[in-house]
């Protein structure tokens, strides 16, 4: 199933069969596939780093999808922060091309959430601050 990962990075590798497919940014018809080199490993951003970073980095949605008849195995190391540290953007992240989008959180407060609600979009719901650039266009027309 087409996801983002939660956490802040994952590192993947597999075996020689191929099936990992990520979705560019802003365009949800489109997936291209990830060949991931015999012994190489691929590095995901999560939406927990996605925001601590205040959006620079991107956590892009995945999927695997199997083309033959042959298994594939992969294994995963789902990094993550400490327990009950909170995420939020250092300063040197925020700037006016780079309004601040996320409020701080503790990380596991947003697991928890998204695990009650299994929403892919979870990350804005629980912690998506307002579009602080339609807000300024806002009080320009006022
Ligand atoms: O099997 C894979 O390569 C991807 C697995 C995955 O996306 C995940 O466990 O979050
Ligand atoms: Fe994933």
């Amino acid at each position: 199933m087409a996801h983002t990962d939660k956490n802040t990075v994952t590192i993947l590798g597999q075996n020689d069969v191929q099936g990992l497919e990520i979705q560019p940014k802003e365009d949800n018809n489109t997936w291209v596939p990830v060949v991931i080199p015999e012994g190489a490993f691929v590095a995901i951003v999560g939406d927990a780093l996605k925001a601590w970073s205040n959006g620079r980095l991107h956590s892009v949605r995945h999927r695997v999808v199997l083309r033959g008849e042959k298994e594939r195995y992969s294994w995963g190391s789902f990094l993550m922060p400490k327990d009950g540290s909170r995420v939020q953007a250092p300063e040197e992240f925020v700037d006016k091309d780079h309004p601040p989008l996320y409020r701080g959180f503790t990380y596991a407060d947003f697991l928890s959430y998204f695990v009650s609600t299994l929403k892919d979009d979870a990350l804005d719901v629980f912690a998506g601050l307002p579009d602080v650039v339609d807000d300024r266009d806002q009080l320009a027309v006022n």
